[in-house]
């Protein structure tokens, strides 16, 4: 039986960087927004549900989700948020828990399963995991590196954050904190450490 880890934090805190790191060692990660973007594709689980609450209006001439559009919405606006979280959870979830449950029981590096799951703490998926390591950074950064990477104001980058739990509640709930206010390289030694962690203690 496999250890399953959840790899959570903020948006643009540094999940998919730790990812990356984790993959080039040969270990396998689940991308949770990755399942959900399949879901949501043409033919997908969620695509009909979201075509019949938003209209065409949301799609383009391939019949994909314009994905900006909705985010725009559902990130300015807590009701519009409620509401795609009801269309969506259940049948995300379930897609979730079953691709965890087939992991978990796969042959894979040293016992070890990895999810990258950005909304872990909000949508309360932590009994799914033995262990969750948390991506954290300063409010400061954490606004710096999302305006710079997905080209919004400060107050558009602000908005987004403020959707998520604070990252205090966050530390509290998490087994192991990663700090990304340093570089890349003072990131990657402290994965390696909780990847021993994660190795010794079975
Ligand atoms: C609204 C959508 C279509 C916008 O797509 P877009 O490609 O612009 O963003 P992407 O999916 O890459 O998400 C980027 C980041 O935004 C944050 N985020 C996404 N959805 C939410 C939300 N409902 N509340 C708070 N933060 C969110 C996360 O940090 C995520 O990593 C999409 O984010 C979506 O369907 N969100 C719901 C996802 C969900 O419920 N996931 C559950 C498992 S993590
Ligand atoms: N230590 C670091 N120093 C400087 N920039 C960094 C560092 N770590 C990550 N970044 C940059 O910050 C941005 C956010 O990182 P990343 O995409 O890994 O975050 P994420 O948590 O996966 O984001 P999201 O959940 O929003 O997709 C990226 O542009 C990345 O290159």
């Amino acid at each position: 039986m496999n250890k399953a880890i959840g790899i959570t934090g903020g948006i643009a805190s540094g999940k998919s960087t730790v990812v990356d790191f984790l993959m080039s060692a040969g270990y396998e990660v689940v991308d949770a927004d990755k399942l959900v973007r399949s879901l949501q594709a043409p033919g997908g689980q969620l695509h009909q549900a979201i075509f019949e609450h938003y209209g065409p209006d949301f799609f383009d001439e391939q019949n994909e989700l314009i994905r900006e559009k909705l985010g725009s919405r559902i990130f300015s606006d807590d009701k519009a948020r409620a509401e795609l979280g009801s269309l969506q959870g259940k049948i995300i979830r379930a897609n979730l828990y079953r691709l965890a449950e087939e992991k978990v029981a796969e042959k894979l590096k040293d016992g070890l399963f990895f999810m990258d799951i950005p909304l872990l703490f909000e949508q309360n998926y932590d009994e799914l995991f033995d262990e969750i390591w948390l991506v954290a950074l300063p409010e400061g950064q954490q606004i710096e590196r999302l305006m710079a990477r997905n080209q919004l104001t400060e107050a558009e980058a602000r908005q987004r954050i403020a959707t998520q739990l604070p990252l205090e509640e966050k530390i509290k709930r998490a087994t192991t904190v990663l700090d990304n206010s340093g570089s890349l390289e003072v990131l990657q030694r402290q994965v390696q450490t909780a990847l021993e962690k994660a190795r010794n203690a079975g």
